[in-house]
């Protein structure tokens, strides 16, 4: 549900997935369709999901990029749709649209799309994944595995069966900041866990995510990973604090985004052994499948005496 579909340089283009039609649920039974009040569909899990557990994994209909120039969009999609199965059209066109009158084609992907590589501009709409709701503390996350053209829904933390599985659709910042973002490209007011919270509770959250927005950019800073860079290790250490309190001991991919950071402010400067430490932690933690694995490695150098490779 990545919004960032506004970049017109790149010609619009289609490309449909082989193998899509409606048959194409995957069969791991971990999750059903609900309704749910004030939200439209959802997905549900229908048992006890572990953290780090693949929940589904699904082809899209089609990938598309640009969605800047709707009108050439519109027609393409048109086209490519009549080509499908009457029944996987059917599917996409019962998509949540939120720009339904100005939009009927575009709209279903700019409200269902999930980033499907590093381009942001390259998105995926999917039978089922396209049916997860947000929430600011998401307990589900994707990931695009482009070898095998399927996203992958993780687990982030432990779900319980009969709660809704989650995702965030925003890019971070304040409260404020995402209800705005939420309401203008989703349509709703968020009242997720961390948006209800009382006064007090929200201010500390949005303090936390200043603080991972401002971290996030320094350490992305070229000069200063050139000139600072124990100061850059510094802030990566931090940021690492402030992700797990804020997202509550489970920081998803922020964690390989952080690691990866870790290594190119490592590699910079000849630091070769925390460089592949770093590069290793980023590569498992954006494979989803080593959460166990981060948090022992968590414990190991915010322990006392740690002996493991840390940001300082
Ligand atoms: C990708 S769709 C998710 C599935 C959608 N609920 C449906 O019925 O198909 C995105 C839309 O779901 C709804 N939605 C997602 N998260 C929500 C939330 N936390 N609260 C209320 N509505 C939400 C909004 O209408 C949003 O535009």
């Amino acid at each position: 549900m990545n919004n960032q579909f506004n970049k017109p340089e790149i010609p619009p283009t289609i490309q449909v997935m082989p193998g899509t039609d409606a048959t194409s649920e995957p069969n791991l039974p971990l999750y059903e369709k609900q309704l749910m009040p004030g939200k439209g569909q959802a997905l549900v899990a229908r048992s006890n999901i572990t953290k780090g557990q693949l929940i589904l994994s699904e082809k899209p209909f089609f990938t598309t990029t640009n969605l800047a120039n709707t009108a050439i969009m519109e027609k393409q999609i048109s086209i490519e749709l009549q080509k499908l199965p009457k029944e996987t059209q059917r599917q996409f066109l019962s998509l949540h649209n939120n720009f339904p009158r100005k939009h009927p084609f575009s709209g279903i992907v700019r409200t269902n799309a999930l980033p499907c590589s590093s381009e942001p501009q390259i998105g995926g709409v999917y039978p089922t994944i396209s049916r997860i709701n947000h929430s600011c503390l998401p307990n589900a996350h994707s990931s695009w595995d482009s070898a095998s053209g399927h996203e992958n829904i993780y687990a982030v933390r432990s779900i319980r069966a009969g709660e809704e599985i989650t995702i965030a659709y925003d890019h971070g910042g304040t409260s404020d900041e995402r209800r705005r973002y939420l309401k203008d490209g989703f349509g709703f007011d968020c009242d997720c866990v961390i948006c209800s919270r009382n006064p007090e509770g929200l201010k500390r959250s949005d303090e936390r995510r200043r603080i991972i927005q401002r971290l996030d950019a320094a350490i992305g800073n070229a000069a200063r990973v050139m000139y600072h860079p124990k100061d850059c290790l510094g802030d990566c250490q931090v940021l690492l604090q402030t992700l797990e309190e804020e997202y509550e001991g489970s920081p998803g991919a922020y964690l390989a985004r952080l690691y990866y950071d870790a290594f190119q402010i490592s590699v910079a400067h000849f630091d070769l052994a925390r460089a592949a430490t770093f590069a290793e932690r980023s590569y498992r933690a954006r494979r989803a499948a080593c959460w166990f694995w981060v948090d022992e490695e968590m414990e190991e150098f915010e322990g006392p005496g740690a002996e493991g490779v840390g940001f300082g």
